[in-house]
């Protein structure tokens, strides 16, 4: 058992009622799930204040209470800790209660609006193949070595992340790649970790329901930079606007990558093709099975990190071109009607616009490409008509369909994407509200040589409509749609 005082370092504390000299069980933040002689942290969320639970904790067995005020009668036997940040200090607590694992192999997040998950998981490919043993903390999974565990988040709450990083380093785990996403920052998910790098990727339209303002938006990722230690490398997207922005304040060590900019890792696409992209790094050419401008900027990342963590040059060069596109992100399949089918996780405007002028550039011409796309409820909102406005305006059909409605009324999500397509491309457009029949629709409509476009959704295995999740997967409906077409 641990000792309250111990977890205590580093916390910015106000003022302290009782004695912090107790055993504890558990760092819990959810009144829901206390148990006997755990610390509750109450926490100001989204929805509801947990200042309001501190009771119900204490009826469950919590002894010591974690908050930012105290505005209840403060009961016999129990210690108050008054704190500035309630989620700062679960964060420092969190890392204290597994003896802050961090600090003990290298770990490296990776930042921006698109690009995480594939940086990381492809990094997680990388050093996996080099030899190492490797965790990853992503979207789509977690890794602990080659045991993989659910992703509930891109970056989960800062006990998960340090439960998995001690159990990382109990398996012999010696790097891990790990998401770093604005909410995570912005409610110090993060904070108490010692970073060894931070990557930045891009900054585009996302999460403005959320953060309200982009500047607010671009603010908080650049925290995740501004706290980055002295030892820790920085490496930026120098072609990004916002690229230079991120690592103003840092004190890490600086680099750069970039396509077009003179930067410390710089790259050249040489050719393009649906198979993959030859690309020129140093003067040395490499062929990568990754398609997309996107993912070439994706790859320049994951070439300087393995560079600035010691991997040996060559070797690196090597295993790039081995690497296998990562799950959801421009996954193919193609029928035996030649219609090829791309699944893909663009969900905002700017990964949709990437994606369609991906495909436009590697078609021969003759070819409709067919995009079904939809926006996901309880999402913000300003992202709908410009979504639908790219998908009609780069695409021969676009057929808008439901991604996620959560608690919306799905056909209202609809009606405001179509408020973005413009006249001229109104008769490039269909609605079809159900997501499995939208696919079939396309799959129709699809003739010898077309390209279908299923945005949105990547490696997602469900559908969330009205709070209930069923299972649904793009590739698979697609992969259904194209036997069932196959046996009539
Ligand atoms: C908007 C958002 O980020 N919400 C996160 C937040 O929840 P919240 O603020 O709504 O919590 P709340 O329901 O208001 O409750 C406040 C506090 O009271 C506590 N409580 C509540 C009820 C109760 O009976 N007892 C109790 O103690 C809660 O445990 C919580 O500590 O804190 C929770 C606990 O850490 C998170 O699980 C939750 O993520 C929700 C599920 C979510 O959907 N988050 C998304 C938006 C998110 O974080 N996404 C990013 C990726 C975005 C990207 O694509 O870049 C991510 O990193 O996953
Ligand atoms: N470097 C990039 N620049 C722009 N678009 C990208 C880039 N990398 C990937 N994309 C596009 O964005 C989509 C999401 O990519 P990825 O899952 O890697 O991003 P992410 O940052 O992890 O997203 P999330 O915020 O949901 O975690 C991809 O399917 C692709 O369409
Ligand atoms: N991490 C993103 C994923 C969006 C994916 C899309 N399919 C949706 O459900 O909106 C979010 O939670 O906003
Ligand atoms: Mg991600």
């Amino acid at each position: 058992m641990k000792n309250l005082k111990d977890i205590l370092y580093k916390v910015s504390i106000n003022q302290v009622f009782g004695s912090t000299d107790v055993a504890i069980n558990q760092l819990v933040f959810d009144s829901r799930k206390v148990k006997k002689n755990d610390v509750f942290i109450a926490q100001k969320g989204v929805n509801v204040d947990g200042h309001l639970y501190v009771d119900k904790a204490i009826s469950l067995g919590a002894t010591v209470i974690i908050c930012e005020k105290i505005s209840f009668d403060k009961q016999e036997g129990i210690t108050y800790i008054r704190v500035n940040d309630s989620n700062a200090a679960l964060a420092i607590m969190a890392a204290n209660f597994y003896d802050n694992p961090s600090a003990k192999f290298p770990v490296v997040g990776v930042t921006g609006t698109n690009g995480k998950t594939t940086i990381a998981s492809l990094l997680y490919q990388l050093f996996n193949k080099a030899g190492y043993k490797v965790g990853l903390l992503s979207t789509v999974k977690i890794l602990v070595d080659e045991t993989e565990y659910k992703a509930t988040h891109t970056t989960p709450d800062s006990i998960t992340i340090n439960h998995y990083l001690d159990l990382m380093l109990e398996e012999g785990v010696e790097y891990c790649f790990m998401e770093v996403s604005s909410h995570g920052i912005h409610q110090k998910r993060t904070e108490g970790l010692t970073f060894t790098g931070g990557i930045f990727t891009n900054l585009s339209h996302d999460h403005l329901d959320y953060h309200k303002t982009f500047s607010e938006y671009r603010d908080v990722k650049k925290e995740f930079f501004d706290n980055l230690p002295k030892s820790a490398f920085a490496l930026t997207n120098i072609d990004d606007k916002n690229g230079n922005y991120m690592l103003q304040n840092t004190q890490a060590k600086k680099y750069s990558y970039a396509l077009k900019t003179v930067a410390d890792f710089k790259a050249k696409i040489l050719e393009k093709q649906i198979s993959g992209t030859l690309i020129s790094i140093d003067g040395i050419e490499v062929w990568t099975k990754l398609i997309g401008v996107f993912n070439i900027y994706n790859l320049t990342a994951i070439i300087a990190t393995a560079e600035l963590l010691g991997l040996e040059k060559f070797e690196i060069l090597r295993i790039v071109s081995e690497l296998e596109s990562v799950s959801g992100r421009f996954q193919y399949t193609i029928s035996d009607d030649g219609v090829t089918a791309i699944v893909d996780y663009a969900h905002t405007p700017d990964a949709l616009k990437n994606v369609l002028e991906t495909i436009n550039d590697i078609r021969t011409g003759n070819e409709q490409v067919i995009t079904v796309v939809g926006c996901g409820g309880d999402r913000d909102k300003t992202k709908r008509p410009k979504m639908a406005h790219i998908a009609s305006h780069l695409s021969n059909q676009a057929i808008f369909t439901s991604d996620n409605p959560r608690t919306e009324e799905p056909q209202s999500i609809l009606d405001e994407m179509e408020l973005g397509v413009s006249p001229e491309n109104y008769k490039k457009t269909l609605t079809v509200l159900d997501r499995r029949q939208a696919i079939k629709t396309a799959c129709k409509l699809a003739v010898n040589g077309d390209i279908i476009l299923i945005a949105g959704k990547g490696h997602e295995s469900y559908q969330e409509i009205n709070g209930v999740r069923s299972h649904f997967n793009d590739l698979e409906e697609v992969s259904n749609c194209f036997n069932q077409l196959k046996n009539k």
